[in-house]
């Protein structure tokens, strides 16, 4: 279980995260959703330690991350697919980080296999397309098996059968009893994949919901992404004409 409890991010007189409070829960696959700059990936940078709030706490299963003895195998991660380094082989970024946290080398067989790396384990991750790399920090983020997952925007750059294979491991993580916590803005393929909803707009909780009870007031998950942000967008388009 992730737990935010009254969490405010400022960076200088910006505030990107605004008194925010929502639990997520096992079992379940939740949508973290909201427009650009909402506050969802500093939300997710604090849940990992990796942000000082000015206010409120982010707890896993009831602990700060700082706090937690092998914080890998209870919480994992993708939030940035660029974070490997592109001279690695990707077999021997997955077995480095796997070593930093005494875990062993059939684990990060198992990880490349389960993300279909297995293949190209030996390719340095400068060569990888946008795709490889979120299967990549994929890996990295199951290596320790953990309870909780999060993954910031895991479908981008993946093609049709990336995202296909995506969408079954976050259904099945979820069916296991693990607590995932998902952004992104494909509201098409959330509204198949996550059965919980959490929205929020310039740092604020707007939505903490089911997905069926949004689907059933607005008609769609878009339509009610639309609707419920539509004062909160900040980097709105111009029209065109
Ligand atoms: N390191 C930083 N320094 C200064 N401002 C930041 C920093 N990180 C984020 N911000 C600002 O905080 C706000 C929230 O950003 P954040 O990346 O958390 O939003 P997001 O919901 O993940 O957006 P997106 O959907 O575009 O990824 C934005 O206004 C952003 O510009």
């Amino acid at each position: 279980m992730i737990e935010i409890h009254g969490l405010t991010i400022k960076y200088g007189a910006a505030t990107a995260v605004d008194d925010l409070t929502f639990h997520v829960k096992p079992g379940r696959v939740t949508g973290f959703l909201g427009p650009n700059g909402a506050g969802k990936s500093s939300t997710m940078r604090a849940v990992l330690g990796l942000e000082t709030p000015q206010a409120g706490i982010a707890l896993v299963d009831g602990r700060p991350y700082g706090s937690i003895g092998r914080p890998l195998e209870q919480v994992g991660a993708l939030l940035d697919a660029s974070a490997a380094h592109g001279g690695r082989r990707a077999r021997d970024h997955v077995a480095c980080v796997a070593r930093s946290n005494g875990i062993g080398r059939r684990r990060v067989d198992e990880v490349l296999e389960l993300t279909g790396l297995a293949g190209v384990a030996r390719r340095r991750v400068g060569g990888f397309s946008l795709g490889m790399r979120q299967r990549l920090g994929i890996a990295v983020a199951l290596l320790g098996d953990p309870g909780v997952l999060m993954f910031d925007e895991p479908v981008n750059g993946l093609d049709p059968e990336g995202i296909r294979w995506i969408r079954g491991l976050l259904r099945t993580l979820a069916a296991e009893g693990r607590t995932v916590l998902v952004s992104s803005h494909l509201m098409g393929e959330m509204e198949t994949t996550a059965g919980h909803v959490v929205l929020i707009g310039r740092g604020r909780l707007i939505e903490d919901t089911s997905m069926a009870s949004l689907v059933e007031r607005f008609g769609s998950l878009e339509e009610a992404y639309l609707r419920l942000t539509e004062s909160s967008v900040e980097f709105a388009a111009g029209r065109a004409g």
